[in-house]
């Protein structure tokens, strides 16, 4: 169903990174390749929605791309009377995640919805999940994105966050570029498409720093924040209301 990410395998003049429907084409594959921890990343993400989705509640999965994550929650989920809320702003990657998720049986309801997620009401959420969405997002737009899904969370609700971040300074930054294009280079990406894609993503694809994320949260007023994963310049947390 889904091919080869060979995107970027020949020379050619770079424009911005895209999600569009060539990108959702090989969209499994390019994720599975580039981020590492991936898989283990969007299972922990449903055994961690199993445990503090509430009875009554909204679930969401914010920039959901072909929906992985929800999948898995709605695997995971037991509780009452939940719905999940699905929205991703690119219409192939939308498109496809419907077609995806029907080929799956639950009995939570999912509304896959196109759209831009810095526009969504957040309410009556127990889980909100950004799954590398958040780098995505123009900088300055994050802090009321996060401010918008606090105020939306229930108490004992949860937000899960990864995303890829900058190193602390310079060199440290640049310790963890050189291992995750090693980890690039080992799953068969060759220096040309490790180079394209960089420029390609450069100006789409803001990442901050670890502490900055932490801080950020902190000051919103989340009351845990923990970082449960990590792999060179990848992380995944968890913040609790
Ligand atoms: N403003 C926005 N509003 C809505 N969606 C957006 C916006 N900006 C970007 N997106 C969407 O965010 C997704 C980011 S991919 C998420 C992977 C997924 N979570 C997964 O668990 O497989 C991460 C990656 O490719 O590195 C894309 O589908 C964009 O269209
Ligand atoms: O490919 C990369 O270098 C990345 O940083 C991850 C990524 C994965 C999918 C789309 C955009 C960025």
């Amino acid at each position: 169903m889904t091919s080869k990410d060979s995107i970027y395998a020949n020379k050619q003049p770079i424009e911005d990174f895209s999600f569009d429907a060539r990108v959702v084409e090989v969209f499994p594959d390019m994720i599975q390749r580039s981020v590492p921890g991936y898989t283990t990343i969007v299972s922990t993400m449903g055994k961690l929605a199993g445990q503090y989705a509430q009875n009554n509640s909204n679930i969401y999965d914010l920039g959901c791309s072909l929906g992985a994550v929800t999948l898995t929650m709605r695997r995971n989920i037991n509780k009452e009377n939940c719905q999940i809320i699905a929205l991703d702003n690119s219409e192939p990657m939308i498109e496809r995640c419907k077609l995806h998720l029907e080929g799956f049986r639950s009995d939570i309801p999912v509304d896959v919805r196109l759209g831009d997620i810095t526009q969504c009401k957040i309410e009556n959420a127990s889980v909100v999940v950004l799954n590398f969405t958040l780098q995505f997002i123009p900088k300055e737009k994050r802090q009321a994105l996060l401010e918008q899904i606090f105020q939306g969370l229930k108490p004992g609700g949860i937000l899960l966050l990864s995303e890829k971040f900058r190193g602390e300074n310079e060199q440290a930054n640049e310790l963890l570029i050189d291992l995750h294009h090693d980890f690039k280079r080992a799953n068969g990406y060759s220096e040309l498409e490790i180079s394209q894609k960089r420029t390609a993503i450069e100006n789409v694809m803001q990442p901050e720093t670890l502490s900055s994320h932490l801080t950020r949260m902190q000051n919103i007023g989340f009351s845990q924040t923990q970082v449960w994963y990590q792999c060179f310049n990848f992380c995944s947390l968890i913040a609790i209301k």
